[in-house]
């Protein structure tokens, strides 16, 4: 099944609802740090979204120092920024609380 990037439109609307992500352009893709009281709670985090993630078959670009975590998401199948960006980062914020 084929997937299609964003529209500059969709992609404005979407940034719009996720205030605390950053736009890469050169990615084509969203990017937030989260930081959390120590390295078991961030663990327990990634934990989260890395079932997320299997579950939905989209899957973070992301990396972990301690009691960070920063992730990067794009449609690696789209070649940009997808509607399964969005949704995973809207999932994303959720799993953070
Ligand atoms: C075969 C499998 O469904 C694909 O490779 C999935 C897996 N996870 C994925 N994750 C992300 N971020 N982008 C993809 O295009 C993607 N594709």
């Amino acid at each position: 099944m084929s997937i299609e990037p964003l529209t500059d439109e969709e992609r404005a609307d979407a940034l719009d609802a996720l205030p605390d992500w950053d736009y890469d352009d050169g990615r084509d893709a969203i990017s937030r740090s989260f930081t959390f009281p120590d390295f078991s709670a961030a663990f327990a985090f990634m934990t989260r979204v890395a079932l997320y993630a299997e579950k939905h078959d989209h899957h973070p670009e992301w990396s972990n120092v301690w009691n960070r975590v920063d992730i990067l998401l794009t449609t690696h199948d789209a070649g940009g920024l997808s509607h399964r960006d969005v949704a995973m980062a809207e999932a994303i914020e959720a799993l953070a609380e």
